[in-house]
């Protein structure tokens, strides 16, 4: 089945009478989700660092950017697969790591609702380390769709190497690091709320369920929320340097990607110590204010990159032609966050799955349009800044 069908089972069943469950216009998708959820939840995932001119520069930058169509190619048959470390992925997007999206489902379980998403259209799914459901119950729930395991590196090493043994154990097929956010950035709307909610004791299953971190809570304090909040917030965040990595490397055979990585000198220096993946991304906006938006730092590293190892790449996509020129530009994959957290809030699964299938449908039918049928195709695109044809 191509991706582009669901376009026709969306406009049959408008014949049939019935209207599509979920808003497909993401202004109108984030609308609904916003009347869905309490103020709080809604500040903290819609909102980012600062003034959050980043977070909106992200989202402005893919309208800077055009592809120009080539005719006459028949592109009707399309083929949006991947190749990500030797798994073979149906379409080049993926879920990525959303922690406490929890907050956002109905009945708690948004990450178990990703990932029955995930399981349902073959998006791979980058489980966060900061989840409401253990990372072996994400794992299950995933189904045939190979999932990736986003860490974060707390300061005690025993414990990150616990989560990663786990994260073997459960199947994921890579680790992908986080190297942002290793402290919250300035986020006004949280401060305002006064709403962290990990704070309140969300999202740390991981923790809860680690023998490592229980190890090291008094006996007495293994069930008291408050012991258990004050011990993750001591052993969070760890500020990795260029130092750290041997000892990262050594924690696991399974390919090790950085997130975080937008500067070209970057992600040479990390390839050089055999790192195997780079994902460029400032995180949605949600940790450094005043930055560049990401898309715009994408190019300087596919080039330093070379090809010699895949670029994953999110912040600021929001449709199926987002994805498009992202690849255009070199991505290797592309990651979808807060539209999914607001999939989980509008329909659970189901929620999700619409979101997913609307990104893909577009991708697909625009890969059509544009006479681009394959991702080698559309990587040879000729991409321009708007208003530069004649340059
Ligand atoms: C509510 C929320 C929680 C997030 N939690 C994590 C996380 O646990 N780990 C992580 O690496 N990134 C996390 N991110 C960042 C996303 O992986 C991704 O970089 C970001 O959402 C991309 O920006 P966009 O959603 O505006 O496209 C989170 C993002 C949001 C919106
Ligand atoms: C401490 C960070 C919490 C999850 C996260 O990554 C985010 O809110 O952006």
């Amino acid at each position: 089945m191509a991706f582009g069908d669901y376009q026709n089972e969306i406009y049959f069943g408008g014949l049939r009478g019935s209207v599509p469950p979920y808003p497909v216009a993401f202004a109108a998708l984030e609308l609904t989700a916003e009347a869905a959820l309490p103020t709080s939840v809604w500040s903290y995932v819609a909102g980012g660092a600062g003034d959050e001119r980043t977070q909106r520069a992200n989202v402005e930058a893919f309208a800077r950017w055009g592809i120009v169509p080539r005719m006459l190619v028949g592109a009707t048959e399309r083929d949006l697969s991947v190749d990500l470390f030797g798994i073979q992925l149906p379409s080049p997007i993926f879920l990525a790591p959303v922690g406490v999206v929890g907050i956002a489902a109905q009945d708690g379980h948004g990450d178990l609702a990703a990932a029955r998403a995930s399981a349902a259209t073959g998006v791979t799914m980058i489980a966060s380390t900061l989840s409401e459901d253990p990372l072996e119950a994400v794992g299950d729930a995933l189904g045939e769709t190979p999932g990736l395991f986003q860490l974060y590196t707390p300061k005690d090493r025993d414990l990150a190497a616990s989560l990663v043994s786990r994260a073997e154990a459960a199947g994921y097929k890579a680790i992908v690091v986080t190297l942002d956010t290793w402290m919250t950035g300035w986020r006004p709307r949280d401060l305002t709320t006064a709403n962290f909610p990990q704070l309140r004791g969300a999202a740390l299953a991981n923790y809860v369920t680690d023998p490592v971190f229980r190890a090291a809570l008094p006996e007495s304090s293994r069930n008291d929320p408050r012991a258990i909040v004050e011990q993750w917030a001591s052993v969070f965040g760890n500020p990795l340097t260029w130092a750290d990595l041997p000892w990262l490397r050594s924690l696991t055979t399974l390919p090790i990607i950085l997130k975080g990585i937008c500067a070209a000198d970057d992600a040479r220096r990390a390839i050089d110590v055999g790192i195997d993946g780079i994902y460029v991304s400032n995180h949605g906006g949600r940790q450094a204010n005043g930055g560049l938006p990401a898309l715009d730092m994408l190019p300087d590293v596919v080039a330093a990159v070379a090809g010699c190892v895949p670029v994953l790449f999110d912040s600021g996509v929001r449709s199926g032609s987002d994805v498009v020129i992202a690849l255009a530009m070199g991505a290797t994959a592309v990651g979808i966050g807060r539209p999914y957290v607001y999939g989980v809030a509008v329909g659970g699964t189901a929620g999700v799955i619409h979101v997913l299938r609307s990104i893909l449908a577009e991708a697909d039918l625009l890969m059509g349009v544009n006479g681009l049928p394959t991702i080698a195709s559309l990587r040879t695109a000729d991409l321009r800044r708007v208003g530069a044809l004649s340059d």
